[in-house]
């Protein structure tokens, strides 16, 4: 079964416009695991556009399915993620300033790095996988790295779906049948949504979770956000 992780960084940015509390960002949290997803995913950039440091301390007591924790492993994120004690934390390349994340780890030239940190988390209990695009190159350098599992960037399969490019799948499917192979876990995110969830998941073998966030927001302006959540989930089995 490939599960759901609800990413409700845009729901903090909605908060965040006015100052207060609404939306109540842990009150979404409750409500999307209600409706039947099966984690909730938060990505706490440095500048705290967002997500802060302090929702990721105060989801601890709120999400009881699984807890995705995404970013870059600066120092204040290794120690949020260490204090908190995720499912699983995500590694994430993005630079400080960037609009939204645009690139997996050069799993080659970060390995060492990489091996360190991954090793860090692993020895608290937490899940590792790291963000990365559909390059076999950088799957096998995800598997010297010892990540559990790979998170596929999936931009631009996204993007090639859109324009009525189904092939745009294929690396997609070489990374995963690859990822099989080596043992490693396959999620997958970035710009996935109900336009395109379903030939994504039919096609991606052993497919373990999706986050998704932008869209499955953005959707649930029109047709409401447990009707959403349900649809993604339908569209999964
Ligand atoms: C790694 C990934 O693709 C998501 O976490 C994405 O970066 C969401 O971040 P924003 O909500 O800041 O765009
Ligand atoms: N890891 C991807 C994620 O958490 C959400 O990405 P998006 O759906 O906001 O593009």
């Amino acid at each position: 079964m490939t599960k759901l992780s609800v990413n409700i960084n845009k729901i903090a940015t909605l908060r965040n416009s006015r100052g207060g509390n609404v939306p109540d960002l842990l009150q979404v949290a409750r409500d999307v695991q209600r409706f039947g997803a099966q984690g909730v995913t938060i990505h706490p950039r440095p500048d705290e556009r967002h997500i802060r440091y302090q929702d990721a301390r105060d989801l601890v007591n709120v999400v009881y399915t699984e807890y995705n924790i995404e970013g870059n492993p600066v120092d204040d994120f290794m120690n949020l993620v260490l204090e908190t004690n995720p499912t699983q934390v995500t590694l994430v390349p993005d630079a400080v300033d960037a609009l939204t994340s645009n690139a997996g780890w050069d799993t080659i030239k970060h390995k060492g790095f990489l091996k360190e940190i991954i090793q860090e988390f692993k020895s608290k209990g937490i899940r590792t996988s790291i963000f990365v695009d559909p390059v076999l190159s950088m799957i096998e350098g995800a598997k010297e790295t010892g990540a559990d599992r790979i998170e596929l960037y999936t931009e631009e399969y996204a993007v090639q779906y859109s324009l009525g490019n189904e092939r745009g799948i294929e690396s997609y499917v070489e990374a995963s049948v690859l990822a099989n192979e080596l043992g490693l876990g396959i999620n997958a995110g970035h710009d996935l949504s109900l336009n395109n969830i379903e030939f994504f998941k039919n096609n991606i073998p052993n497919l373990l979770e999706v986050s998704i966030g932008h869209a499955l927001i953005a959707e649930s302006l029109y047709l409401g956000i447990e009707n959403v959540v349900n649809m993604y989930i339908r569209k999964m089995q």
